[in-house]
């Protein structure tokens, strides 16, 4: 099985620094396109096969994932189209807010369209911990293990509707920048309150992995909460604070504000 991944920037990046940690492909059969060598360099470096020509990637590969921004997708597709072969290759689409009536439209030849998969991981792809939403065309439902394999190996997957990808996008392609913006909040206030900077981040991210931890056993968010807020005491006042100050309101906001 070889897999291309056309785009080598953050996304793309992260995503084949994954597979690279994985053992589902060997380096050589990942291809990773990308017009600037610059964005190559790191990948070669590791035994990958690189290539400035998006031809080049989408004829080798048996998956052919797009990871450029959404603008550049139909360009890309455009390029690469004489180069496929819909009887065995799946592409993987993770430019955010495309269609897959459009994908299709872009990608029909004679009639015939390939197996498409929208992907919206997060960064957390890097380290093999992505959120990752899927939603597959018909063809791609027929046969989901491959996309699946790669995407479960590389984090947590749930395949959804394809009017839920937006959503999935703005809980966690999205959502990951909201919680390392509370982390960064919240180290900043660990400063005020006489930690190092350092110190203050890997407090609040143990405390994290903490609950984190207590909610993958099952636990319920408010139940937990309520062990913690000793009545009079110090939590039930700082979490009265936050809730003055907003915070439900503005998280509930944030992630809603992403599909403005
Ligand atoms: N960054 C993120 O956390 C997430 C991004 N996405 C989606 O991933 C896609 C890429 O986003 P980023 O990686 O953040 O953007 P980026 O700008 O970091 O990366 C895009 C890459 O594509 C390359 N590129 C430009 N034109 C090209 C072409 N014709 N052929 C091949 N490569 C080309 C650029 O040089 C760059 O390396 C977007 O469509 C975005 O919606 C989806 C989920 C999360
Ligand atoms: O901000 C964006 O549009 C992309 C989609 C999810 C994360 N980054």
């Amino acid at each position: 099985m070889k897999i291309a991944v056309i785009g080598a920037g953050e996304m793309g990046g992260a995503f084949a620094t994954g597979l690279l940690k994985t053992d589902l492909f060997k380096p050589e059969d990942i291809t990773v396109a990308n017009p600037h060598e610059g964005k190559l360099k790191p990948f070669a470096e590791q035994g990958t096969s690189v290539t400035t020509d998006n031809k080049v990637a989408a004829a080798v590969a048996d998956i052919v994932v797009l990871a450029v921004k959404p603008k550049v997708v139909k360009g890309v597709i455009d390029e690469i189209k004489e180069e496929l072969d819909y009887s065995k290759q799946t592409i993987v689409n993770m430019a955010a807010s495309i269609k897959l009536d459009q994908l299709e439209a872009w990608l029909i030849s004679g009639g015939d369209v390939p197996a498409i998969c929208q992907a919206i991981p997060n960064i957390g792809i890097a380290h093999r911990q992505s959120m990752t939403f899927l939603s597959p065309n018909d063809k791609a439902a027929a046969s989901p293990k491959p996309v699946l394999d790669i995407f479960n190996a590389l984090g947590k997957t749930m395949v959804v509707d394809e009017d839920l990808l937006g959503a999935g996008t703005a809980m966690a392609g999205c959502g990951i920048a909201y919680v390392l913006r509370f982390i960064r909040a919240a180290s900043e206030a660990g400063v005020e309150l006489g930690f190092k900077a350092d110190d203050a981040k890997n407090i609040i991210l143990q405390t994290i992995k903490g609950a984190g931890s207590l909610l993958a056993e099952g636990c319920h968010p408010e139940a937990e909460i309520d062990k913690v807020t000793t009545p009079g005491g110090m939590t039930i006042k700082g979490l009265n604070t936050l809730e003055a100050n907003g915070f439900t309101h503005a998280v509930i906001e944030g992630f809603k504000g992403s599909l403005k």
